[in-house]
């Protein structure tokens, strides 16, 4: 009798045994979205073994981050995460629980909050600074700069920064080193991977993806290993420690209630920050000057708010962000074409779901498709021409209270590090337009726009463009 009352929603026919595997492609964002086309907002896909819910509208979106948040918190956690049990301690991929409460509020506490964040404004400030520092240098020999690698090396120290004190890369070799570490993982982690289809192949990990994941995040947790272990000698040495930050406040915490905040749990947080805070911001940004050095209609609306707000050729300080509308449109429409976690992480159904008349089973995995719902015509007019106007007059955020633009998803696993992020783009590319004029490498030649799926989307082809240093 249960069973008649349960309606899974709409989907493809799933071919025995694979089901719908096929159906994925290389692209699962573009390929799901085309299959919401024909199957509607809210379809049901048998990937393997795994019962897979894919909304792709607004209102599903909702029902799915807000009215059910409560039966849908909880992580669908690849097999690719399991590597050094990290499942068990991370703070985006655990189930909600004590825990993973207990994590959110120490970082939220100790990084993301308005006070942590005012008082290391600093911090941001410097590491802007000696990011333009290395542009100008090579505006000076007319070189291209590659945008995402000048951006990933500003992002990671400010992290680095506020967690230990430290610049974690300085030299180009290095910067290269732990972005090619942070881009394979969040690459890895995206694949759809057959031991996540079939539980029973989870031991051989027939894409060697697993193994991959493995090494690329024990590398990471190493890293983070040697500096605790550093720092607990400085302590042991000195019999204090004179360190304002995170990981300070973190062994404190360690040596008062063992349990909760041990070292293994913080080396695991460090993981999850530095992964989860450096490519999504990284790629976000190359999105954003890639459209704009091709659009000179929305470069140079940006170029004049910002000259006539600040002054020409000065860098942002996070004040002036409130009184540049126009560079905040730039960013929320960049968000709408290009969400850099297109189907946020997924979620997993604790209890049977009712959605617009249909049933999430539970334990079925759940996926919101932002970028299907950004490209969506129905949702938004030109919905593939890259226009911030259509920002202006609107009060649609990205604060997961819109659903039709929800980049850093919703509820009560709504982005830890929101805040954080939308200060440094708004900083950096605001700084980025204003110090400089760029241009593309090979004149006349369009850019290179497709994607590459992951966790993250990023741009298949990296971002070089020559910049010229704008004379005060
Ligand atoms: C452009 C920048 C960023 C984007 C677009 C982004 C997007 C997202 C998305 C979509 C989720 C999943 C939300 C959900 O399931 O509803 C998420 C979770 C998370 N993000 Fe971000 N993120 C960004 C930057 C950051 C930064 C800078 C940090 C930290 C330094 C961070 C830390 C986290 C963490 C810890 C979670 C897991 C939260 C949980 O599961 O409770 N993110 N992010």
């Amino acid at each position: 009798r249960v069973r008649s009352k349960t309606k899974l929603p709409p989907g493809p026919y799933p071919l025995p045994i694979i089901g719908n595997i096929l159906e994925l492609g290389t692209k699962p964002h573009q390929s799901l979205a085309r299959l919401a086309h024909i199957h509607g907002p809210i379809m049901r896909l048998k990937l393997g073994q795994v019962t897979t819910i894919v909304v792709s509208s607004p209102h599903m979106a909702k029902e799915v981050l807000k009215t059910h948040d409560h039966s849908l918190s909880d992580r669908a956690v690849p097999q690719s995460v399991h590597t050094h049990n990290h499942h068990n301690f991370s703070v985006a991929f655990s189930p909600v629980s004590p825990l993973w409460r207990h994590l959110r509020k120490v970082s939220n506490s100790h990084l993301f909050s308005n006070h942590a964040l005012n008082s290391n404004q600093t911090l941001r400030r410097n590491k802007l600074h000696e990011l333009l520092h290395d542009i100008h240098q090579s505006s000076l020999v007319g070189e291209a700069v590659d945008v995402g690698k000048a951006v990933f090396k500003a992002s990671i120290n400010l992290l680095s920064n506020s967690v230990f004190s430290l610049d974690l890369v300085s030299s180009a070799d290095s910067v290269g080193d732990f972005q090619d570490l942070v881009v394979n993982i969040m690459e890895e982690v995206g694949k759809p991977n057959l031991a996540d289809f079939f539980p029973v192949l989870k031991m051989i990990d027939p894409q060697g993806i697993r193994s991959r994941c493995c090494v690329y995040s024990g590398k990471l947790l190493d890293t983070f290993r040697d500096l605790i272990h550093q720092r607990l000698k400085l302590r042991e040495d000195q019999g204090f420690d004179s360190n304002n930050d995170m990981l300070s406040s973190l062994l404190n915490m360690a040596q008062l209630n063992g349990q909760e905040m041990n070292q293994t749990i913080i080396q695991h947080l460090c993981l999850t920050m530095f992964v989860a805070g450096t490519d999504t911001v990284t790629s976000t940004l190359e999105w954003a000057m890639a459209e704009l050095v091709q659009n000179e209609k929305a470069m140079s609306k940006a170029k004049q708010e910002l000259e006539e707000v600040i002054g020409k050729g000065k860098p942002v300080e996070e004040s002036d962000v409130g009184r540049l509308p126009y560079l905040q449109a730039v960013i929320k429409e960049t968000f709408r074409m290009h969400p850099a976690v297109p189907f946020l992480l997924p979620r997993k159904a604790n209890a049977n779901v009712e959605i617009g008349g249909y049933t999430i089973p539970r334990g079925a995995h759940v996926l919101v498709n932002v970028w299907a719902i950004g490209r969506n015509s129905s949702v938004w007019e030109n919905a593939n021409v890259f226009s911030p106007d259509r920002f202006l007059n609107s009060d649609v955020d990205v604060k997961g209270l819109n659903f039709e633009l929800t980049p850093f998803g919703g509820g009560r696993r709504v982005c830890l590090g929101l805040p954080l992020a939308m200060r440094m783009l708004h900083l950096m590319l605001g700084s980025l337009l204003n110090c400089f004029n760029w241009k593309v490498e090979e004149d006349g030649v369009t850019m290179n726009m497709d994607d590459k799926f992951g966790i993250t989307l990023a741009k298949a082809q990296p971002v070089r463009i020559i910049p010229e240093k704008v004379i005060k």
